[in-house]
């Protein structure tokens, strides 16, 4: 959904238009990606479908947990020191009485503590049960309290047991579940369709001399989940503009997507058509350009029916570094998933400056130490193939031992274990909790 207010380029304030503006840095891209969205609304949905939703709703204790005093062993329950006299299960015990308990049972009333099987021995004394403590009894099996879980011990009626912003995995669901909740308000995800440009792009096979064998098709979709999104439809089309246009206006009655990803047609040639598309449909630019290598043709646009539509360079590294730096915040926002700023972690190289841009390299995570990635030309995907994360390098440069700013690829453990499990927003910020491990942590 669009924000009410929609900006472009650098100005938070004017509607001025984007070819005016100077491009916006790589950091201000990532902002205005985020600002230009508003969460989708909310919907409920039975327990085991909410795991990988972001929760909207607190998710509260209706009772105590546990909401009854229980026994933590297949014992008795007993009332004093004993011995005991046995009588029947589940009745008040006065002074001196037991009764057989199993473990989970409701403690009776009266009942100071369980005397567990293997304490106790009981024996026949003529006018009915009697028992006993056994002489190898553990001390302290009689003291009160010994054995019972009591009402409460978890949580107390009214907290919070899983706050809203958080997404959901199954032991979420699991507390939920112990709750007593059926359903769960979560965010909706956004639906996210994909339209494929270029009549050189083949689907199949090894491609002849002019043509290129697709490199989205393939992993665009799993990219979207990774992202929390739902992929939706994905259409091929050639270099027309009437191509375009068809592709973008949708058909007829199709279910509408949130997000329209289209890759290739970002250029200026006469092959590319993303602007005039957008602008035949009414739509308008919210982002045209921004200061990075590669991906700085990229474009973010809003369609007049409510849409975002992403214009995603067709050269395929630059198209995944766009996708980080327009599609990962305008997803977080549309899920009112927190702004995720990047870590920083001491760079392993020297980085030549390249002025007026900021330089996304993929680069690997050793020892705290982040180390640019080789073959991260544009039209590559070698380097990122073996890539933890990226650098967004300052168009200054940076030289090896100073921090350099770093974010995760959504497909390894280092997303993982920052964001994908962050919870509440107090929480999402980066931090790797595993110090020890292969990832060390990001400074601030
Ligand atoms: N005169 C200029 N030319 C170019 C500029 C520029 O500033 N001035 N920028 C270059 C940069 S940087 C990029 S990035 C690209 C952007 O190009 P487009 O978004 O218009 O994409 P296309 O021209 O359609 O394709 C570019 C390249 O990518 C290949 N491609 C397209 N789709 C796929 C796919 N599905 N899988 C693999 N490869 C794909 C396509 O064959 C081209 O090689 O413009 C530069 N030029
Ligand atoms: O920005 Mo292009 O994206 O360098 O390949």
């Amino acid at each position: 959904m669009l924000a009410q207010e929609i900006v472009c380029g650098t100005s938070p304030t004017s509607h001025v238009p984007c070819e005016q503006m100077p491009a916006p840095t790589w950091s201000e891209a990532r902002q205005l990606a985020f600002d230009c969205a508003i969460p989708l609304a909310s919907a409920s949905v039975p327990l085991a479908d909410a795991i990988g939703y972001v929760l909207a709703t607190d998710v509260t204790a209706y009772q105590d947990l546990p909401h009854y005093a229980s026994s933590a062993m297949d014992g008795w329950a007993i009332h004093g020191g004993g011995p005991w006299e046995i009588t029947t299960p589940g009745l008040p015990l006065s002074p001196g009485q037991a009764s057989v308990i199993a473990t989970g049972g409701l403690v009776p009333e009266g009942a100071g503590a369980v005397l567990r099987k293997e304490s106790g021995q009981v024996l026949d004394a003529g006018y009915g049960l009697q028992l006993s403590l056994k002489p190898d009894a553990k001390p302290g099996e009689t003291l009160p309290g010994r054995h019972i879980r009591p009402a409460g011990e978890e949580a107390r009626a009214g907290n919070v047991l899983v706050p809203a912003g958080t997404l959901l995995n199954p032991a979420h669901i699991a507390l939920a579940a112990v709750a007593g909740h059926d359903e769960l308000q979560v965010q909706r995800k956004p639906r996210v369709a994909v339209v494929l440009t270029g009549s050189e792009v083949v689907t199949s096979g090894q491609p002849a001399a002019g043509q290129v064998r697709d490199t989205f098709g393939p992993q665009l979709g799993a990219v979207i989940s990774q992202l929390g999104g739902i992929p939706g439809s994905q259409q091929r089309i050639g270099d027309s503009y009437e191509e375009w246009l068809s592709a973008l206006g949708g058909p007829p009655g199709a279910e509408r997507s949130d997000v329209t990803i289209t890759t290739g047609g970002t250029g200026k040639s006469g092959t590319d058509h993303f602007r005039a598309a957008v602008a035949a449909l009414g739509g308008h630019l919210l982002l045209d350009g921004v200061a990075m290598r590669p991906g700085h043709p990229a474009v973010l646009a809003g369609l007049p029916d409510g849409r975002f539509v992403i214009g995603l360079p067709g050269n395929p590294l630059a198209a995944m570094m766009a996708l980080m730096t327009i599609g990962e915040p305008l997803l977080a926002a549309l899920q009112n998933q927190p702004f995720r700023t990047a870590g920083h972690l001491t760079s392993g190289a020297d980085v030549a400056p390249s002025p007026g841009r900021t330089q996304l390299i993929p680069c690997t995570f050793v020892h705290g130490l982040a180390f640019p990635a080789s073959h991260t030309g544009p039209g590559m995907m070698r380097g990122l193939a073996w890539a933890d994360g990226f650098m967004a390098v300052p168009p200054g440069g940076v030289e090896a031992g100073q921090p350099v700013p770093v974010m995760p690829l959504p497909w390894t453990s280092a997303w993982t274990r920052t964001w994908t499990s962050a919870g509440s927003q107090a929480q999402a910020t980066i931090d790797f909790p595993n110090p020890a491990g292969r990832y060390a942590p990001w400074h601030g």
